[in-house]
């Protein structure tokens, strides 16, 4: 849902903004999630009436007797072509849970925190086994990243990654321009789909259509979550501690980045 709108307008699309634990999409999704067995990843745009009436980017996760396991909240948010996000919701604050469901452990890297290496990182330092990337990009912004980022994180971070994306052009009732100078337009450029699902061995499905929905059917084994780390050795030689405290200078506002010019 959150990705249904991505103009600057607010209106009606805030009107569908909803309580995670009890909205009507999650009690929609807890139905399914009860009646298939399935644990199902609900996106919505989340209303949370105790905190100020606060947007936020959502993901809910309900397990497969129709509990709400938990959720989680996007953490970066686009500022980037026609996306203006920050318009909406606010940065999320649940940080980077992972869920231990009944086929793994699970997380969840909403749509543009798959450009953020640091954000795949601590859901891998949490245990994910499986790092879910629900998105909503188009052709001209992202497709040529596409199929490497998500690739990528299951390579670094010894998982299993899915990159799921919609299919569709939307055609908005307003025309906005896209803060270029160029002209306004009304349509937000095609969604291009090609969702896939990439292992911790570098291997990956092939992607589903550009155009048309699909759904993507596939097995996988957790185990190789563990052999990869055994066999490459990525997260034992990582150096969380050298990045920690590197980290911790580089964020000081008086930070001078470590240099050495040549002596000309
Ligand atoms: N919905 C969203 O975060 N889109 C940003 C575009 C991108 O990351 O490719």
């Amino acid at each position: 849902m959150p990705f249904a709108f991505c103009t600057r307008e607010k209106q009606p699309w805030c009107e569908f903004a909803e309580d995670a634990e009890t909205g009507p999409t999650t009690q929609f999704v807890q139905k399914l999630a009860r009646q298939f067995g399935m644990v199902i990843l609900s996106p919505i745009l989340e209303r949370d009436g105790v905190h100020g009436d606060t947007l936020w980017n959502t993901t809910v996760v309900v397990g497969t007797s129709g509990n709400v396991i938990g959720k989680t909240r996007k953490n970066h948010i686009p500022r980037v072509g026609d996306f203006n996000e920050s318009t909406y919701y606010m940065e999320g604050n649940t940080g980077h849970k992972v869920f231990n469901t009944k086929f793994g452990k699970i997380a969840i890297n909403i749509c543009y925190g798959r450009h953020h290496p640091q954000n795949w990182l601590m859901y891998g330092i949490n245990g994910a086994e499986m790092v879910f990337n629900p998105s909503a990009t188009i052709g001209g912004l992202s497709e040529p990243l596409w199929p490497i980022e998500a690739r990528n994180a299951a390579i670094a971070n010894s998982y299993f990654t899915f990159a799921i994306n919609r299919v569709g052009t939307e055609i908005f009732p307003n025309e906005f321009t896209s803060a270029d100078g160029k002209p306004a337009h009304r349509d937000f450029g095609h969604f291009y789909g090609s969702s896939y699902a990439a292992a911790p061995d570098g291997s990956r499905t092939p992607g589903l259509s550009r155009t048309n929905d699909g759904l993507l059917v596939t097995e996988i084994d957790l185990n190789l979550c563990r052999q990869a780390k055994d066999n490459w050795g990525f997260r034992m030689t990582q150096r969380l501690d050298l990045y920690a405290e590197s980290l911790t200078k580089a964020i000081k506002p008086d930070y001078k980045p470590d240099v050495v010019d040549e002596n000309l």
